[in-house]
């Protein structure tokens, strides 16, 4: 019996640094494919379309939904944002290891929709730090900051649900762990 190809979920409150350990994990494996999410939020100085999101706006987005393209999607902070299921199952399909950088009510969504996947939580040290983190990357309003913060609470209670829990103190430390993870390295 061959096993089944692995679907990996890395969720985790905002400015935790999800993506700067994603970032550096692909430096190391560019061969880590990594889904882009469409998104309604804004993008970003620096954020190019196709790159780091699909930025649509909401009509899009509406059609995304109703046409059945998003595995999973949910409201987040004000935006919605949503995993396109064609690019994923193409993957799947060809064996290839799968990472989905997404929040908790979506990791929920593919715990329910495949309940094969592996659910990993970046936790922050702690809270202090997250607010540090979060305040001092300096792309958000302060408004935003506070609905952020909100939400990392709730996050943070739910980190029970996910498989292993890695706490982000050393980026190189946990895209090695995030690696192992994902049959990589
Ligand atoms: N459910 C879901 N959440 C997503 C998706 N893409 C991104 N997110 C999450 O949406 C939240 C906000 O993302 P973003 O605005 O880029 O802020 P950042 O994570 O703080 O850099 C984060 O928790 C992301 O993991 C997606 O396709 N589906
Ligand atoms: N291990 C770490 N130690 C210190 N700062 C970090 C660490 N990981 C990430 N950061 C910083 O925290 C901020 C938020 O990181 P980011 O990757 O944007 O978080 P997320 O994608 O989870 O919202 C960024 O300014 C980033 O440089």
């Amino acid at each position: 019996m061959s096993e089944r190809p692995r679907l990996t979920v890395l969720s985790g409150p905002s400015g935790v640094g999800k993506s700067t350990v994603v970032a550096h994990m692909r430096k190391m494996h560019p061969e880590v494919w990594l889904s882009v999410s469409a998104t309604t939020r804004h993008p970003r100085p620096g954020e190019k379309n196709g790159v780091q999101y699909h930025f649509v706006d909401n009509d899009e987005f509406d059609k995304l939904v109703a046409n059945g393209e998003l595995l999973e999607w949910a409201e987040f902070a004000g935006n919605r944002y949503g995993t396109p299921r064609a690019a994923v199952q193409e993957k799947l399909e060809r064996g290839e290891p799968v990472l989905l950088e997404i929040d908790l009510q979506g990791a929920r969504q593919v715990r329910e929709s495949m309940p094969e996947a592996q659910l990993v939580f970046l936790a922050p040290p702690s809270w202090d730090e997250l607010v540090r983190r979060l305040t001092g990357r300096g792309t958000e309003s302060q408004d935003v900051i506070e609905k952020r913060l909100a939400a990392a609470k709730i996050e943070l209670a739910a980190e029970p649900e996910f498989d292993t829990t890695l706490v982000n103190t050393s980026v190189e430390q946990v895209a090695a762990e995030l690696l192992a993870l994902l049959g990589v390295a």
